[in-house]
């Protein structure tokens, strides 16, 4: 105690981070019940005993047409749906039955796709730091957080950050609070998990609910697991394990649309979700405002790239939506494929999907299939009010597969 006072100022520096937050790894996950969009009608027309309102299936089956959905992957099996009658009827209490299966598949999803992330990463799974997961699937204390220390082998002291119900945003401001927690605790590792399972969604059509129709088209269940970090160490665990960043996240940023609140709901109600989407709104208000983000994004940055000279990762919230950001800012074809390809192979996710779309963004750059392989790129996320996420990302160089870390930042674990 006999040295001079540490000046607080420096104690902050010298906690927070060098360099800027990076994806180091990526995991997703299905259930395994796949259901084909050609087939759903049908089947859920059957599942719900509505086959004799013909008219409603054959709008149902034009409404799957326009989504841009090819297939999705789903919990609720038939055999699930046909073991619990009450969920077809909205009105009818079943919302202890439904918290009951999300609380028990939710975590096992979540869990299977940070295994996967873990895995690439290569470091053991104590060496996470921070827990940042978000989910619309369930309202239960403790949460699907406090059930993933256990299954997945983390510390005890991991510090942990729940978000509930951030509707289909919620994948991005997970990223959004891991960066500023990698970047202002030095050396931290965080687990970001999203995971959706949209049981509390499942309902019988009814004719004038135009909502149950697009909500049982359009979404699917899913699970995304993100390692953020920042400053890629190579350790020995004994076997050396190099960190490789993927992309780096330069900025993050929230904004409400104005006058938007009613536009995108959702609340929990005796018989599972409640809530309204505004589906011709939506679109547009997206169209609307979506330049004014980017620009708010990007300039402060000094980026002068062209919106085709970026690579995008904007949530699939349906194809209205893609067609509508393509729209406005003129985005050539191919701009959009990524997220494209994931609401056609696994549906909307909630917040899960653009992390999906991250994935699927560095398998393309890998495999040399984003033209022009782009320096930067911009992360877009829709979600309630109507509040739009934005996030600048930088493709590391040889994206994964290089920008080892120099030998000096070698630490023994
Ligand atoms: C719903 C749509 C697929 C409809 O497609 P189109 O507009 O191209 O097609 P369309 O006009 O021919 O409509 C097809 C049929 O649906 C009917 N229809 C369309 N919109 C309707 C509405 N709002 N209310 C009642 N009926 C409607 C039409 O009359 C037509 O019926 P008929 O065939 O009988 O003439 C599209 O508008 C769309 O994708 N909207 C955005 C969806 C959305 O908001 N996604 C975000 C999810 S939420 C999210 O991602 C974030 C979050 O949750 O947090």
């Amino acid at each position: 105690m006999g040295s001079a006072p540490a000046n607080v100022r420096e104690i902050c520096r010298a906690k927070r981070a060098d360099g800027p937050a990076a994806v180091l790894a990526i995991g997703t996950a299905n259930p395994a019940n796949c259901v084909l969009q050609d087939e759903f009608p049908d089947l859920y027309f059957s599942a719900t005993k509505s086959e004799h309102l013909t008219g409603l299936k054959d709008k149902f089956t034009r409404v799957c047409q326009k989504l841009g959905v090819r297939k999705r992957y789903l919990h609720h099996t038939e055999e699930l749906l046909g073991a619990h009658p009450e969920f077809l009827d909205h009105h009818a209490p079943s919302l202890d039955a439904r918290l009951d299966i999300v609380k028990a598949a939710v975590p096992e999803l979540a869990a299977e796709a940070s295994r996967r992330a873990i895995d690439e990463w290569g470091r053991p799974a104590d060496d996470i730091t921070h827990l940042v997961v978000t989910t619309n699937s369930g309202a239960h204390m403790p949460g699907v957080d406090f059930r993933l220390v256990p299954l997945l082998g983390l510390r005890p002291t991991v510090r942990r950050t729940m978000l509930y119900l951030n509707g289909c945003f919620a994948g991005a401001a997970a990223l959004r609070v891991a960066k500023d927690l990698a970047e202002n605790n030095r050396g931290a590792r965080v687990l970001v998990v999203c995971a959706e399972i949209t049981v509390l969604l499942f309902t019988r059509p009814e004719e004038g609910c135009f909502q149950t129709l697009v909500n049982q088209g359009l979404f699917g269940d899913g699970a995304g697991a993100v390692i953020v970090g920042a400053d890629p160490v190579m350790i020995r665990t004994p076997a050396v394990v190099r960190e490789r960043p993927i992309f780096e996240i330069v900025s993050a940023a929230q904004t409400i649309i104005p006058d938007s609140e009613d536009v995108i709901t959702m609340y929990i109600t005796k018989g599972g979700y409640g809530g309204n989407i505004s589906t011709r709104q939506v679109p547009v208000l997206i169209g609307d405002n979506i330049e004014r983000c980017l620009l708010d994004a990007f300039e402060p940055l000094g980026i002068g790239a062209g919106w085709n000279d970026l690579f995008w990762d904007v949530h699939p919230g349906s194809s209205a939506i893609l067609d509508q950001v393509d729209a406005v800012l003129h985005l050539k074809p191919e701009k959009l494929a990524a997220s494209r390809r994931v609401l056609s192979e696994y549906g909307n996710m909630f917040g899960v999907t653009v992390i999906f779309v991250l994935d699927e963004l560095r398998r393309r750059m890998q495999n040399g299939e984003e033209e022009g392989a782009p320096e930067w790129g911009a992360m877009l996320a829709f979600g309630p009010g109507l509040t739009v996420e934005t996030m600048v990302l930088h493709r590391c160089v040889a994206q994964g597969t290089g920008a080892a870390p120099p030998e000096d930042k070698l630490t023994a674990a």
